[in-house]
């Protein structure tokens, strides 16, 4: 039985998809049951970036881990490891986050998976610290409601969502497009006190609404789940804003330019919208190290360029 509907998708990359859709579909299940089967959100330790893993972090990271060599990847960088492994396959490196969202494990909030793929090159480490714009594919896949896969290979925005009655990714959109104006905005507004001006300013104008500068009313959202705020802008449009602050080590924010935030540029850029690091398209930047973090804006093309205009 297939995992995902072929058609779209490059045929050398089909085996790393597949094996990505294979093993999704085991984490799924393994969220789904929840506090039926062990317990996924407990603490088992930190992770290189000092955050705490939990017990699903580290599950889905060992599955991934396994599944892909076979699958052709020979790097493997992955947010809950010291260093880049060398798997078993010759062609790709691929980068990934294997569970976005961690807070939300144990609330039954949609959480994820992100990934990011480059041709591989001459090593572990110069296979990821390169231009965001060399990425080849990059993707995640939504435990929610639905469990779907939203990918890019660099001819547009694919949207896939698992059918349960066969376990299979079906195509549901080829095109997926985020409108240029936007009427939502996402931030933790748990930090106002610690935000740089811009984004103040940006919030306050927004809060503002019909009777402020831009002359129009804003929803505020805010899940905590990066994967799931990337879905709902993708689906319906909005920006999303994590950018650094005054609290101490998030003078880059908190999200990680190799595992979060060079692959959802891809996916939003290729969807007609538009990604930042406050000010400079994150497709034209290279991560300098491989945990490193990095200020991330993206959504509606004319909201991530007013936050560019306020940013100066
Ligand atoms: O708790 P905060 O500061 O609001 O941060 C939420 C952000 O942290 C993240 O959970 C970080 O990802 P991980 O769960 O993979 O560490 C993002 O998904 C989310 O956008
Ligand atoms: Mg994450
Ligand atoms: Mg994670």
């Amino acid at each position: 039985m297939p995992v995902i509907e072929p058609d779209k998708i490059p045929a050398d990359l089909l085996p790393v998809i597949e094996a990505l859709c294979a093993t999704g579909i085991d984490v799924a299940a393994t969220i789904a049951r929840g506090p039926l089967g062990q317990s996924l959100g407990a603490g088992v330790g930190e992770n290189t970036g000092g955050d705490q893993q939990k017990a699903l972090d580290v599950m889905a990271d060992e599955a991934f881990e396994k599944a892909l060599g076979p699958a052709g990847v020979k790097y493997y960088a992955s947010e809950e490891q010291e260093s880049v492994l060398t798997l078993g396959g010759e062609k790709f490196a691929l980068a990934i986050d294997p569970l976005d969202g961690s807070s939300n494990i144990d609330v039954n909030v949609s959480i994820g998976t992100i990934f990011s793929v480059f041709p591989a090159g001459a090593g572990p480490e110069e296979s990821f610290l390169r231009p965001a714009s060399e990425q080849i594919a990059a993707g995640y896949i939504i435990f929610g409601p639905q469990c779907g896969l939203v990918v890019t290979f660099g001819s547009g925005t694919l949207m896939y969502v698992l059918d349960p009655a066969d376990t299979c990714f079906k195509l549901v959109e080829t095109g997926l497009s985020i409108p240029a104006s936007a009427k939502e905005y996402a931030i933790n507004a748990g930090y106002r006190r610690h935000w740089p001006d811009y984004v103040r300013s940006y919030v306050e104008q927004a809060e503002a609404g019909k009777d402020g500068p831009r002359g129009k009313d804003f929803g505020f959202r805010w899940v905590a789940s990066l994967v799931a705020e990337t879905h709902r802008i993708l689906s319906r449009g909005g920006v999303f804003l994590y950018t650094g602050d005054a609290r101490p080590a998030y003078a880059r924010g908190r999200l990680r330019m190799v595992y979060e935030v060079a692959p959802m540029a891809f996916l939003v850029e290729q969807a007609g919208g538009k990604a930042t690091n406050g000010k400079d398209p994150i497709l034209s930047l290279s991560a300098t190290e491989l945990h490193q973090k990095i200020p991330f804006v993206f959504g509606a093309a004319e909201e991530v360029d007013h936050v560019a205009g306020l940013h100066g």
